[in-house]
């Protein structure tokens, strides 16, 4: 029996709402064979972090060769990557090893307000994972810090799509959690067409790790071989699933519920597609 094989390189969240154990969870529910290469572990719950421990940049660099030289990968994705030296690293191991397709999502600032990448490590992004990426997918902060600008109408966020194209991404994401509104729009550009995936919004404040579990998401589909923009429809599916059936850990903004996409179906037709220019 082959599985396809799915590799994360990210942050470990000891509440096992975000980062590598969201991913590994994702991984499994979508049937791809998780590995990790891990650039940092946090302390963290529901209400916040409260200690973050960065791995050498070599570290990170030996668990790369280790899964690279011997299992090989179909899909990978960075998250949490702490620091500038670890992001040179990662992406020189990208390209020594010649491996994607590539899923970055700029992680920058956990919900609960806690820095999970220096600051000076925010341009990096822009000339060196970026440029390698098949996607990338901010939230919307995320995306105004990534195009210096504020996205808060639709036409402000296509031009933003188009100028995080600029910078090397062959497609982007950004993502509407931060929106307002009775949807969560996600609006998906590909340099030929504007998609966006609609859901409606929940109500709900256990949202902790919804970008990691949807970026995560979209890498396990990559890696059975779908195309991009089936690959994000599957993952907003997966992601609406998991926060619309909350597991009420914790006494703050809970995790998501990774379970749920396989064993509690949404009624048919609760996510759109749209195409617009
Ligand atoms: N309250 C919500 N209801 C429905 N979908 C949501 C909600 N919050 C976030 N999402 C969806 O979860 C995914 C992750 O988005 P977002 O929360 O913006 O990312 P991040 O965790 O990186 O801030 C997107 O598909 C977004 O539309
Ligand atoms: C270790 C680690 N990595 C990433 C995040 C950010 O996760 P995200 O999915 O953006 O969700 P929130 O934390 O913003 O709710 C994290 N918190 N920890």
């Amino acid at each position: 029996m082959t599985l396809p094989r799915a590799l994360t390189i990210a942050g470990s969240d000891s509440g096992g709402g975000a980062g590598i154990q969201a991913d590994l969870k994702t991984f499994q529910e979508l049937g791809a064979f998780g590995m990790s290469a891990l650039t940092a572990v946090t302390a963290q719950n529901t209400q916040g972090v409260s200690g973050i421990y960065e791995m050498t940049a070599e570290a990170v660099a030996r668990q790369m060769d280790a899964v690279l030289e011997d299992i090989g990968v179909d899909a990978l994705k960075t998250g949490m990557i702490a620091n500038v030296e670890i992001m040179e690293t990662i992406a020189e191991k990208i390209r020594q090893h010649g491996v994607g397709p590539l899923v970055v999502d700029p992680v920058m600032v956990a919900k609960s307000g806690h820095s999970l990448l220096e600051k000076d490590a925010r341009k990096a992004l822009t000339q060196t994972l970026l440029p390698l990426a098949l996607l990338v997918t901010p939230n919307l902060p995320e995306a105004e810090i990534l195009v210096n600008q504020q996205l808060d109408t639709e036409a402000k966020r296509k031009d933003g799509a188009r100028r995080i194209l600029d910078m090397g991404a062959s497609a982007v994401v950004i993502k509407g959690g931060h929106l307002e509104g009775e949807t969560a729009s996600d609006l998906f550009y590909d340099g030929e067409s504007f998609l966006t995936f609609s859901a409606p919004r929940i109500h709900t404040r256990h949202t902790h790790g919804t970008g990691c579990t949807f970026s995560a998401a979209v890498t396990a589909e990559l890696a059975k071989g779908r195309n991009l923009a089936d690959a994000v429809y599957t993952a907003k599916k997966f992601i609406t699933r998991a926060i619309a059936r909350p597991l009420e850990l914790g006494k703050g903004h809970g995790p998501t519920n990774h379970w749920a996409y396989n064993r509690d179906r949404d009624p048919e037709g609760v996510i759109t597609r749209t195409l617009s220019t």
